[in-house]
C-alpha cells in the first residue's frame, strides 16, 4: 500500500532581507502511513510551518520530492509541482481563515464549490455540509457568521471545512493555539476522536510538547530544518536520539562525565555515575536524567547511582512534589509521587537507576555504536 505522505530529501532555503540565507528545511525525510497522526514538533523557527506549507503546495521547495497517496505532487528533479487545489488534501490554519462575510454553512461549502473535479449537485452539497457541521458538534450553528461564534465554535467550523471534502490527508497548522486552555483540551480530545472515527491521515504542527504527546501516533522533532528524530511519544521521551530531543521533550537534569580509565562508569563532579548497557561507548558525555527518575532517600541507596545533596526547596503540586536538591554547584529537580516527605536543609541521597541515565557523547570520541540504540539518530 502507498504511504499517505512521503517526503524525501526535502530542502527549502529563504533569503532574509539582510541577505542571510536560512535553511528552513534541511534534507527532511518523513513517511506517514494511512490513518497515522503525525505531529511536527519543535521550537519557533525550526521549519515546521514551512514543511507543512510545502506539502500543501503553498511553498515551493528547492529540491527533494513529496508524494501524496503515491502521487508525486512535487519533484525538484523532474520539475513536478502540482497546484494546492489538485493535491487532494485539506489544511486547517492557526487563524482558522474563515471568511467573515460568509455564514458557517457557506464557509464549509466553499471547498465543495471550488472543487476542480467531481463537482457535486446542490442537494448533495447541502447534505455534505450538514453532515460535516453535525460531525463537529455544531449542526445548529450553520446560519451564524464567524463574528457571532466563540473561538471554539469557529475552530469547529474550520475543522468541518477541512473535513467536508473527504480528504484522506488533512494538514493542521497549530489549529488549537487561539483558544483558551480548557476549550483547547476539549477540542484536542474531540479532534483525536474524529480523526480515529474517520480514519484520515493527519500531519499536525505544534510547538507544544504536551499537545504532541497527547495527539501523535508518531512525533517528528525538528531543529533548524532538520528532522532530529521520528518516533512514538514513548520513544522520543524515553529514548531520545539526541541531547536536543531529550531537552526539548520533558525536563532533564544534567552532569558532565568522563569515562573512568577502568571503563566502569563516568566520573562526574558528584562521583561515579553508571549508565545502562545500551549506552554508547565514549570518553566524555553529558549525562541526563529525568526528574521523575530520581528517587530521594535518607539512607544511601545501594545497587544504583547515588548522588548526595541537600533539599533547598519543595513544591507540592497535587500529583507529585517537586524538590530542588543542591549538590555542590549542581542543582537537580526531583519529582516524587505523593505529599512532601523531606524538609528544607535536610541531607538526602538521589538514587538513579543506570537505565535511566541518558548518555550523549560530547566529543567526536564516540568509540563505538551502541548495540541497543539508546543514543544516535
Ligand atoms: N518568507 C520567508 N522569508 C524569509 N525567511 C523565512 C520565510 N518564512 C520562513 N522563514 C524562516 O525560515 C525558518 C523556518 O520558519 P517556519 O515558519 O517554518 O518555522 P516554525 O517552526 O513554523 O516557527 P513558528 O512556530 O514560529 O511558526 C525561520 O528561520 C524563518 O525566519
Amino acid at each position: 500500500m502507498d504511504h499517505s505522505l512521503s517526503i524525501r530529501q526535502l530542502t527549502k532555503h529563504f533569503r532574509r532581507r539582510d541577505g542571510a540565507v536560512v535553511a528552513a528545511i534541511d534534507d527532511a525525510n518523513l513517511e506517514v502511513e494511512p490513518g497515522e497522526f503525525v505531529v511536527l514538533l519543535g521550537p519557533s523557527g525550526c521549519g515546521k510551518t514551512t514543511l507543512l506549507r510545502s506539502v500543501a503546495g503553498l511553498e515551493t521547495p528547492d529540491s527533494g520530492s513529496i508524494q501524496v497517496n503515491g502521487t508525486p505532487v512535487f519533484d525538484g528533479e523532474r520539475g513536478t509541482c502540482v497546484s494546492p487545489e489538485r493535491r487532494n488534501l485539506s489544511m486547517m490554519f492557526q487563524s482558522y481563515a474563515l471568511w467573515p462575510h460568509m455564514t458557517a454553512e457557506q464557509n464549509v461549502r466553499y471547498p465543495l464549490e471550488n472543487r476542480k473535479t467531481d463537482r457535486l449537485g446542490r442537494p448533495a452539497m447541502k447534505d455534505k455540509v450538514a453532515a460535516a457541521l453535525s460531525m463537529v458538534g455544531i449542526g445548529e450553528l450553520g446560519a451564524q457568521y464567524p463574528a457571532q461564534l466563540s473561538g471554539g465554535q469557529q475552530q469547529r467550523v474550520a475543522l468541518a471545512r477541512a473535513l467536508v471534502n473527504d480528504s484522506t490527508v488533512v494538514l493542521f497548522d497549530e489549529p488549537l493555539s487561539n483558544v483558551d486552555a480548557k476549550v483547547r483540551e476539549q477540542l484536542r480530545i474531540e479532534l483525536l476522536a474524529t480523526q480515529r472515527r474517520l480514519g484520515f491521515t493527519a500531519l499536525f504542527v505544534t510547538h507544544d510538547q504536551a499537545e504532541a504527546m497527547e495527539l501523535a501516533t508518531r512525533i517528528a522533532v525538528l531543529d533548524r530544518g532538520k528532522v532530529q528524530q521520528i518516533g512514538t511519544p514513548t520513544e522520543v521521551y524515553a529514548r531520545p536520539a539526541t541531547e536536543y530531543v531529550a531537552k526539548f521533550i520533558g525536563n532533564t537534569n544534567q552532569l558532565s562525565g568522563r569515562q573512568r580509565s577502568s571503563g566502569d562508569g563516568f566520573e562526574t563532579e558528584l562521583g561515579t555515575l553508571h549508565a545502562g548497557s545500551g549506552a554508547p561507548a565514549c570518553t566524555a558525555a553529558n549525562l541526563l536524567w529525568r526528574p521523575e527518575n530520581g528517587q530521594l532517600s535518607r539512607e544511601r541507596p545501594v545497587g544504583r547511582n547515588a548522588l548526595p545533596g541537600r533539599i533547598v526547596a519543595s513544591l507540592y503540586l497535587g500529583t507529585h512534589t517537586e524538590y530542588l536538591v543542591r549538590s555542590g554547584e549542581v542543582s537537580s529537580r526531583i519529582w516524587t509521587s505523593g505529599p512532601d516527605r523531606f524538609v528544607r536543609d535536610e541531607d538526602v541521597w538521589i538514587g538513579i537507576n543506570p537505565e535511566d541515565i541518558m548518555v550523549f557523547p560530547t566529543e567526536d570520541a564516540a568509540v563505538a555504536e551502541p548495540d541497543a540504540v539508546r543514543v544516535g539518530a
